[in-house]
């Protein structure tokens, strides 16, 4: 593969699958499909599953290819090679990474979250909290509190960094430096970061961070996760999931566990392969991206659908900061028949998404959404919202799914 650089947008927008009449603005729950990847599972269907059969998890590099595919991850996300290993699902990842952290800080008690964080990390935490029944307590703060928050009887910084539902976005290494400085272990989840801004997790000296490849990193439904390990660490961490992938030696079959050396030891059980094979096709763009000018762009693309909306729009009320380092990937809106409205626009081809009481979200993807979709976005959200055509019946009906 040539690594020239790619051309945010004119570059990229052609190598993705776009329905016609479809304009995707829901990039950070689900990212559209890279063009490159049928191609990809179909040889690992083929070539590798169906010749090389139980051979391929040397000779294709099954085996390998979670530390390997965490390396291209890692040039996204600000770490070191050999820091970042992929699998499982975000759930398990940050319920690992809770774990480790915990144990880090044993003699602590207190878990501080916030209450933007996505439901998924709480109940995770909660969970834990109870298996390991040692009176750990889940504080959950305001997301503007959480600074003043951090104190000496708090154990681990568990938050993400990006607000899933308003777009607003901690200052990382501000708050890791403050956890720091009294003696805090802090974990960040990235789900709505990578692939979407940058992230510096070295220059921050962040602990652990978990992360989603299935948002802006465009690697499909259900694609695995990340679980990032500070390398001064990862020899120590200890693993609350010690499947047999994790260990010093899976194929010596031992009777107990010992944990592998590093970040090898956050691999579970057996990696999803064709899962994996999405991810590497996905990640055969983003190794030509420079981040820097994915951020430039969706700030820019923001600041336009901003300032469309509440232009041709007043009911509609920003939820998302509008200072440009306060706020991740995407732009909010509080509207009360937000989600009728949302099913409206997705009748006219403008695919957003909604998040309850009154939420109406709009993710922004550089690599395949630029100034005309956008454009034509907040013409179709105008009519939606000045005709009232969110007040029809049929747009009143609740999915499962939203
Ligand atoms: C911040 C955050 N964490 C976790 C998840 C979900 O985790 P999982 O991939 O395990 O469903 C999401 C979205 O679904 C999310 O937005
Ligand atoms: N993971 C999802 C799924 O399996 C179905 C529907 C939505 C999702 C999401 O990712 C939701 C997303 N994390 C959010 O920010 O709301």
């Amino acid at each position: 593969m040539s690594m020239t650089r790619l051309r945010v947008y004119d570059d990229t927008k052609a190598l993705f699958h776009l329905p016609d009449g479809v304009i995707y603005l829901d990039g950070n729950s689900l990212g559209a499909l890279p063009l490159g990847v049928a191609e990809r599972v179909n040889r690992v269907i083929m070539a590798e599953w169906g010749n090389e059969l139980i051979r391929a998890w040397n000779s294709a590099g099954w085996y390998a290819q979670p530390r390997h595919v965490g390396d291209r991850i890692a040039r996204l996300i600000g770490a070191k090679a050999g820091s970042v290993m992929v699998g499982d699902t975000l759930s398990l990842k940050v319920y690992q990474a809770l774990a480790a952290a915990l144990d880090m800080n044993a003699s602590r008690k207190g878990v501080l979250s916030d209450t933007g964080n996505f439901p998924t990390d709480l109940y995770m935490a909660e969970g834990l909290i109870a298996t390991l029944g040692r009176g750990h307590q889940l504080r959950l703060v305001a997301p503007e509190e959480v600074e003043a928050a951090l104190s000496e009887e708090i154990a681990v910084l568990y938050i993400t960094e990006v607000d899933y539902r308003t777009g607003r976005r901690h200052d990382m290494a501000k708050l890791t430096a403050k956890a720091h400085e009294l003696g805090i272990v802090t974990v960040w989840d990235l789900a709505h970061s990578a692939g979407a801004l940058p992230v510096d997790l070295a220059g921050c000296g962040a602990d652990f961070a978990a992360g989603c490849t299935y948002k802006y990193i465009n690697a499909g439904p259900g694609a695995p996760a990340f679980l990032y390990v500070a390398p001064r660490h990862a020899d120590s961490a200890r693993t609350a999931l010690s499947g047999w992938m994790g260990h010093a030696k899976p194929f010596a079959f031992e009777l107990g566990y010992a944990a592998a050396g590093g970040v090898e030891r956050m691999r579970v059980g057996t990696p999803p392969v064709l899962a994996m094979a999405a991810l590497e096709a996905s990640l055969d763009i983003w190794d030509r991206i420079d981040v820097e000018e994915v951020r430039a762009r969706s700030l820019a693309l923001g600041d336009l659908l901003i300032a469309e909306v509440e232009r041709r729009c007043p009911p509609l009320k920003l939820v998302t900061p509008r200072a440009h380092e306060c706020r991740g990937s995407q732009v909010s809106f509080a509207f009360e028949g937000g989600y009728a409205a949302m099913q409206a626009l997705i009748a006219r081809g403008l695919i957003g998404d909604f998040r309850a009481p009154d939420i109406m979200r709009f993710g922004i993807t550089p690599l395949y959404i630029g100034e005309a979709e956008v454009m034509k976005a907040a013409e179709i959200i105008e009519d939606v919202i000045a005709g009232e055509v969110w007040r029809r019946p049929e747009y009143q009906v609740v999915n499962a799914v939203t």
